[in-house]
Parts: C-alpha cells; sequence; structure tokens
C-alpha cells in the first residue's frame, strides 16, 4: 500500500494571518517537495489565490493552487471539496504535501470529518489542523463585544447558544485544533500576550501545543510532518454548531459580504482613509482587495482587519489588466450594503 498523502488544515478567524502563514510555509518548505494549495475564500474577489501565486515559490506552482470560492468549505464538502481532492489525486504527477486554507468563517470540523469518506480515506490523512489566532483581535475583545452580558446569560442556562457568532466561531476552531499559532504578537505587549495565551489554553484540549509568532514565521519543520491523523479523533473536536443543531447544515446567515468595483479613486491617502472611516462607522471585520492608484504602475494591495487598514504595491498591472479598485468587504449580518458603498464611493473623484 502507498502512504497516505499527508495534508495541513490551516484555519483561524477572518484575517488572523492564514494566507501570511501559507506564503511562509511556501517560501520555507524544502526544496523539491510538491505541495497542492486548496484555498477557500469568503467573498469572490480569489484576493488569497492572487497574493499566493504572486509569490513565485517553486514549491507551489500556479497550477497546484486550487480555489474554491463557492461558500465556506465547510458547506461545500460534498459539491466541491471531495471532487477537488478526487481531482488532485487523480493527476499525473504525486504531491508530497497538501495544503488546505479555510476561509475565517469556516467550520473544520466538516472538513475534518470528510476526510474519512472512502472516496479520500484511502490516499490521504490530515498531519494536523492548525488553527491562527489573532492576537490583536483577542487583547482588543473583539471576539466577545459584550462579555458580561454572555457570562450573564450562560449563568441562567448553560445549555442554550449564548455565544457571540464570533466567540462561538472562535471556539469550534480552537477545539479542531492540533496546533495554535498565536500570531501578531508585535502588535501586543507581552503581559497581554500572556492573558490571551491563558485564555485560548483553557478552551484547548490537553497536548495541543501553542506557538507564537510574528507574520507566520514559524518552523516550518514542526509546522509540516505532525503525524496526527486528525480525522480518526473527530470525536473529541466537538463544534458549537454541530452540537445544538444535531449535525444538520451550518448555514453563515451570522455573516454577510459582497464586493464592489470603483472606477477611479481621488488617491491614495484618501481611499484608505475612507476605508478606516467606513470600517469604524459600519463594524466591518475584514476588507481586502486591490486599488488603481492614479498614475501609480502597480497596483495597490489593501488589507483591513477590523479597524487596522495597511496597504503595499505588490506587483505592476498586467498589460491588457483593467485597472480598476476592487474591494470585497466582509461583516456581521445584516451589512448596510448601500450604506457602505456609498460611504466607500467618496474616495471617487466628484464629476466635474
Ligand atoms: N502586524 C502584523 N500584521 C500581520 C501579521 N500577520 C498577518 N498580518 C497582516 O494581517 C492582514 C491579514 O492577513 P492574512 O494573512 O491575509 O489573513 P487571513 O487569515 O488569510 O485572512 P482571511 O483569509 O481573509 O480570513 C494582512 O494585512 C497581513 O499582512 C502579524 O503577525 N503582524
Amino acid at each position: 500500500m502507498t502512504a497516505k498523502i499527508p495534508t495541513t488544515v490551516i484555519t483561524g478567524f477572518l484575517g488572523a494571518g492564514k494566507t501570511t502563514l501559507v506564503r511562509h510555509m511556501l517560501a520555507h518548505a524544502p526544496k523539491g517537495k510538491r505541495i497542492a494549495l486548496i484555498i477557500n475564500e469568503f467573498g469572490d474577489l480569489g484576493v488569497d489565490k492572487d497574493i499566493l501565486a504572486g509569490c513565485g515559490d517553486e514549491t507551489c506552482r500556479e497550477e497546484d493552487m486550487v480555489e474554491l470560492s463557492n461558500g465556506c468549505i465547510c458547506c461545500t464538502v460534498a459539491d466541491e471539496f471531495i471532487p477537488t481532492m478526487q481531482a488532485l489525486l487523480a493527476r499525473d504527477e504525486k504531491f508530497d504535501h497538501i495544503v488546505i486554507e479555510t476561509s475565517g468563517l469556516a467550520l473544520p470540523q466538516p472538513l475534518i470529518r470528510a476526510f474519512n469518506w472512502p472516496e479520500i480515506k484511502a490516499q490521504v490523512t490530515i498531519d494536523g489542523v492548525v488553527t491562527v489566532a489573532d492576537a490583536a483581535a483577542l487583547a482588543e475583545g473583539r471576539f466577545a463585544s459584550d462579555e458580561a452580558a454572555v457570562d450573564a446569560q450562560r449563568r441562567q442556562d448553560e445549555m442554550l447558544d449564548h455565544e457571540t457568532p464570533l466567540g462561538e466561531l472562535f471556539e469550534d476552531q480552537l477545539s479542531a485544533a492540533d496546533m495554535i499559532i498565536i500570531n501578531k504578537t508585535d502588535l501586543v505587549d507581552p503581559a497581554m500576550l500572556e492573558k490571551v495565551e491563558q485564555n485560548i489554553r483553557a478552551e484547548l484540549r490537553p497536548g495541543v501545543g501553542i506557538v507564537r509568532a510574528a507574520n507566520g514565521h514559524v518552523d516550518i519543520a514542526a509546522l509540516l510532518g505532525m503525524g496526527m491523523s486528525s480525522e480518526d479523533d473527530i470525536a473529541n473536536r466537538p463544534s458549537h454548531h454541530e452540537l445544538e443543531h444535531g449535525g444538520e447544515t451550518h448555514e453563515h446567515d451570522d455573516f454577510d459580504s459582497f464586493s464592489l468595483t470603483l472606477d477611479a479613486i481621488k488617491g491614495k491617502d484618501d481611499l484608505l482613509a475612507t476605508i478606516e472611516d467606513t470600517i469604524k462607522a459600519h463594524d466591518v471585520l475584514r476588507l481586502k482587495g486591490f486599488a488603481a492608484i492614479p498614475g501609480a504602475a502597480a497596483r495597490l494591495a489593501i488589507q483591513a482587519v477590523g479597524p487596522r487598514v495597511t496597504a503595499y504595491f505588490d506587483r505592476p498591472w498586467k498589460p491588457g489588466e483593467a485597472k480598476v479598485t476592487s474591494l470585497v468587504v466582509i461583516g456581521e449580518s445584516p451589512l448596510d450594503r448601500d450604506a457602505i458603498v456609498e460611504s466607500l464611493r467618496r474616495s471617487e473623484p466628484v464629476p466635474a
């Protein structure tokens, strides 16, 4: 019997640093190792794949990257994930490792369970589930906006769904993990980091390792090659959602996303300030995309996680490529799409 292909599942909330970690992993994986990458994103712009495809690492060529963008991977297991795996496994060239980056809103449990489907169980196994946690978001208390109220409710009835959607999802992602990476340590002071780590530790199964990192810089040897066969241990990785809904299909009604395109903008500083104002005014959780800055030969990659907006020129515009500004916006439902679009359109030039 040939050895099963190890697969690393990378999960973690919106903007925690999953793509940054994958980028680091591809750049530092042993040369000659062939890695297939399955990228699942919430929102239809394909920003993560575009960022990863641009890094030009030999370990993962563009044709080895598959994007699953029809919703979160946990809801599209049968229709998308299994066929994608089967197609990867049917290729003539064999992969040494598979890496799956889930969307920030995905529950890992249905994906882990899918590795027990006979269609793929004979050929692949989960090497480890890695959950990336955003130290800055946790320090700012972004997962439990009103902790006092949540605790009061919890005291009244232990069985009900009392967590905020964000907190619950995060706990599901922690409970699924074989390893936690506490990322963005550069944004948090040591005392707060200690507190964040203690809070995370309280949610973990015994033996789950915690690694601290900035920009996903972790030892790749520790990340790839954990040998956990996590799919065999799914019973020990409970999910709030599955417990409460008897395993029924998980919907993402709690969250909403849309994308928009601006034909022209006034300028870089104005755009970034407008994005920052919009995020604060409308509680946007995540915004990302690319912008066409007047006079710039390169496109501007924009990343906003909560109130923090960053931007960098990631590559020159390609000949014939439409120079437009495209953004994806993600937040808790209901998002006031019209008001958000109107707010972002303030960065367009005023017609003469
Ligand atoms: N300061 C700081 N920024 C980071 C760190 N890791 C990632 N970022 C930034 O955080 C933003 C989001 O990072 P991503 O890697 O795209 O996060 P993600 O989890 O893949 O995001 P989604 O796929 O949208 O859920 C980007 O602007 C990154 O550059 C870190 O350790 N420190």
